[in-house]
């Protein structure tokens, strides 16, 4: 089974990861996880610490000479920023007297939407900081790190490759019907300042945002992320929890702010008749000429390549909505939990938007889940392993089906 697990707090001295359960063989380096981590700090609407922050990768255990070596993976992301915060995040005690300013000032006016307040009564802490530092997004450049060797792994044994991308910044939306990004179209979202396909859309997201900025508000918005070249049948609807389709609602939930998941059309095929939501079958040739001897395909992808919670081979299309960042400029009432009397909440600085490098995040999460999809399916050891025990599972299969 393949399993992950992250530590570390937004402004500890580093962040670490750990995957177990990756086969041997899979390639690997430090500078593929530095350039996904890098393309999670893109993006138009990051605040100030992005500008001076840099993610500092050391691969720890189970890569050796660029592959994967059966063990368990463990990736450290130190924070360039740790100097500054030692005192105040230090594992071992310190003199109080050394905790003050803005850093080491307690933190007792907890910010409306973050986890602050619920997070101080269900751990009795008498300040947010422990609560913000560990609820903090900065804890997805670990899960992007990971990301790194499950898209590796998918790529290598099964030819899948993802690709994400944003539809949704404020009311700014790429039209439906839209063609979709391609995997060799990842070069040019990763130059969009919004990671968006369509330009057009891109531009009035950018004008959205920097509105925004000027108000003193923050934005949310909507993330995609395809994945191409998918066998049928990873997933299965004989139990709820091996359902494909609910563990990758499950891992886009699990990414902070995500206040909603649609796989395919999700909630328009809600309102939808039956006639129009669904994907009528057909059989034509690869030229789609010679229908009556070509294999069995869906005329329309509505459902987003899952139906019975298992990948029925069309492209993978998952969206996950992102709520406003909480922190807003124009701080919101809150109350101060040592004095009782209303307050403004804390505002150090923020994101305005941070839905670009949420959908690098997302990708990231879909890799992980259809890794591990992929291992239930074939299994395998070394990733040659896995490869050569997908094609027998695909020769069984009626050419028709493949
Ligand atoms: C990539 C990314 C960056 C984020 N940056 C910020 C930020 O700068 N300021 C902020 O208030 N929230 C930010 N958030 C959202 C908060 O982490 C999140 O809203 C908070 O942890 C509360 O969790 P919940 O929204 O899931 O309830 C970010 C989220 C993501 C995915
Ligand atoms: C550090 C990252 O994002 C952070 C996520 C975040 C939050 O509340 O989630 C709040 C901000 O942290 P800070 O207040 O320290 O600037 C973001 O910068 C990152 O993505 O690497």
């Amino acid at each position: 089974m393949l399993r992950w697990l992250t530590a570390g707090e937004s402004h500890g001295p580093a962040l670490v990861a750990m995957l177990e359960g990756m086969p041997a063989g899979v390639q690997v380096t430090t500078d593929d996880i530095a350039g996904a981590l890098a393309r999670r700090r893109l993006g138009y609407g990051r605040g100030a610490r992005m500008k001076f922050e840099q993610d500092e990768v050391s691969i720890l255990g189970g890569v050796r000479h660029g592959l994967t070596q059966g063990g368990p993976i463990a990736v450290e992301i130190g924070n360039t920023e740790w100097p500054k915060w030692e005192q105040v995040m230090s594992a071992d005690p310190v003199d109080p007297s050394v905790l003050s300013g803005a850093r080491g000032a307690a933190l007792t006016r907890p910010r409306p939407g973050h986890a602050d307040l619920v997070g101080m009564t269900k751990y009795a802490f008498d300040e947010a900081r422990p609560v913000l530092e560990r609820a903090s997004a900065r804890e997805t450049a670990a899960r992007v790190a990971l990301g790194v060797v499950a898209a590796s792994f998918l790529e290598q044994a099964a030819g899948v490759r993802l690709v994400s991308h944003v539809v949704a910044i404020g009311e700014a939306e790429v039209p439906e019907g839209t063609e979709l990004p391609g995997p060799d179209d990842v070069a040019h979202l990763d130059a969009d300042p919004v990671r968006c396909w369509d330009a057009a859309s891109s531009a009035a997201m950018v004008a959205e945002i920097d509105q925004c900025h000027k108000d003193g508000d923050t934005l949310g918005g909507v993330v995609e992320v395809l994945a191409y070249g998918l066998p049928a049948g990873l997933g299965s609807y004989v139990q709820s929890d091996r359902r494909l389709d609910a563990r990758l609602a499950g891992v886009l939930m699990g990414i902070q702010a995500m206040k909603g998941v649609e796989v395919g059309d999700g909630f328009r095929t809600a309102r939808r008749r039956g006639s129009q939501a669904h994907d009528e079958i057909e059989r034509t040739s690869q030229d789609g000429a010679d229908v009556g001897s070509g294999r069995l395909h869906r005329r329309t992808n509505r459902a987003g390549g899952v139906e019975g919670g298992m990948t029925n081979g069309e492209v993978l299309r998952v969206r996950a909505a992102m709520k406003p960042i909480s922190t807003v400029p124009r701080a919101l009432d809150t109350v101060d939990t040592t004095t009782g009397e209303a307050a403004k909440a804390i505002h150090q600085r923020s994101d305005v938007c941070a839905v670009p490098p949420a959908a690098v995040v997302a990708e990231a999460m879909v890799a992980l889940v259809l890794a591990q999809a992929l291992l239930e399916k074939v299994g395998g050891d070394s990733v040659g392993e896995s490869a050569r025990n997908l094609a027998a599972y695909l020769d069984a299969v009626p050419a028709t089906q493949r």
